[in-house]
C-alpha cells in the first residue's frame, strides 16, 4: 500500500476484487482483540486508520448495549470513542498533532507537518436512535497541507471505508439525481437546487454517511451549508478523492485544513459529471 490515497487510486482494485480486499483489512483487526495493533498498522498510515477507527466502532457498539438514552447515551458514546482514539493514537503514532472534536484544540497542529483529525462518534444524535445505522467514525491525516490518509468506519453496518483500499463507486443506478441532505439540518437552498436539477431529497444522519452513500451509490451527491468543522468532513473526503469523486466548498473553492479557525461550514461531494451544474447555482443563487 502507498502513503498516497491519490497514488494508489491510479491501480484502483476491480469490483470484484475490492470486498475480498476491504474484509482482508477488517480481518487484521477482528483477530487482534483489544488495542494489540496488527503488523501492517505499525508502519502504514491507511492501514492505521482503519484499525483506529475499528476499534472505536467497537466500543461503541458495546456502549450502546448499555440500556443508556438520549443525552446520556450520546455522552457516554463520543467519550468512550475518543478514550480509545486518543490512547491508540499516543501509543503508536506519538510524534503526531491531533484535532479531534472531543479534545481541546492544541495550536501546536500549526506548525506541525502531520496531523490527525478526528470526529470519534459522527451523527451522534443517530447513534442515540438504535438501531439506526447512520452514525460514523472519522480518522483523517492531513500532511503538509493536503489530506494524505482517510477512513471512515460505519460500524453498525460493519463496513470501513478508506484511502488504503479506495472504493470502487458503482455505475449510477438512478437517473434521476439523488442528493443527501442532513436530516436534521437540511440546508433552504438545497430544496431549490433539487426542483432545479429534477433531482430527490435523501435525508440522513451523518455527515461521513452521506458522503459514503455517494461513494456506494446510495446517493449521488451530497450538499451541505450552514456550519460544520473540519474533523466532519476530513475523512469522508480523503476517502471520496480517493474513490475519484468531486469534492469542494459550495462555491467551487479548495476545502482547507488544518487552519486555526476549524469551521468548515458547506461542502459538495458529488460525482464528477454533477458538479458543475451544482457549483453553477450555487454561483448564481448562493445559499440562504
Ligand atoms: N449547521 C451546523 N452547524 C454545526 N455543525 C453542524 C451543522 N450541521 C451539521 N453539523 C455537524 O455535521 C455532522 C453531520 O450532521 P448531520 O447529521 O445533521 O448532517 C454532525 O456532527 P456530530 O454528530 O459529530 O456532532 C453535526 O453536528
Ligand atoms: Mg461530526
Amino acid at each position: 500500500m502507498t502513503r498516497s490515497g491519490h497514488a494508489r487510486a491510479a491501480a484502483r482494485p476491480s469490483p470484484v476484487e475490492a470486498p475480498s480486499a476491504l474484509g482482508r483489512l477488517r480481518r487484521v483487526s477482528t483477530e487482534t482483540p483489544g488495542s494489540r495493533i496488527p503488523a501492517v498498522a505499525r508502519s502504514d498510515d491507511h492501514a492505521f486508520a482503519v484499525w483506529v477507527a475499528e476499534q472505536a466502532g467497537r466500543r461503541l457498539l458495546e456502549v450502546r448495549e448499555q440500556g443508556l438514552e438520549g443525552k446520556a447515551l450520546k455522552d457516554a458514546g463520543d467519550a468512550a470513542a475518543q478514550e480509545v482514539i486518543a490512547a491508540l493514537l499516543a501509543e503508536h503514532r506519538p510524534d503526531d498533532r491531533v484535532l479531534s472534536e472531543e479534545a481541546i484544540d492544541d495550536k501546536a497542529r500549526l506548525e506541525a507537518d502531520r496531523v490527525w483529525i478526528i470526529d470519534p462518534l459522527d451523527g451522534t444524535r443517530e447513534y442515540s436512535e438504535p438501531p439506526r445505522d447512520d452514525w460514523a467514525v472519522h480518522v483523517a491525516l492531513w500532511e503538509k497541507g493536503e489530506l494524505t490518509v482517510g477512513a471512515v468506519a460505519q460500524p453498525a453496518l460493519g463496513e470501513t471505508f478508506n484511502t488504503g483500499i479506495p472504493s470502487v463507486v458503482p455505475p449510477r443506478t438512478s437517473a434521476r439525481p439523488r442528493i443527501a441532505v442532513s436530516r436534521s439540518r437540511p440546508p433552504a437552498f438545497v430544496e431549490a437546487l433539487a426542483a432545479e436539477l429534477d433531482a430527490e431529497l435523501v435525508p440522513m444522519g451523518s455527515a461521513g454517511v452521506k458522503v459514503m452513500s455517494v461513494v456506494r451509490d446510495v446517493a449521488d451527491a451530497y450538499v451541505h451549508a450552514g456550519g460544520q468543522y473540519e474533523w466532519d468532513n476530513a475523512a469522508p473526503v480523503a476517502v471520496a478523492r480517493a474513490a475519484g469523486l468531486f469534492c469542494s466548498r459550495v462555491d467551487g473553492s479548495e476545502l482547507v485544513y488544518n487552519k486555526d479557525d476549524v469551521q468548515l461550514p458547506d461542502l459538495i461531494v458529488c460525482r464528477p459529471e454533477l458538479a458543475e451544474s451544482i457549483v453553477d447555482f450555487v454561483r448564481r443563487h448562493g445559499t440562504d
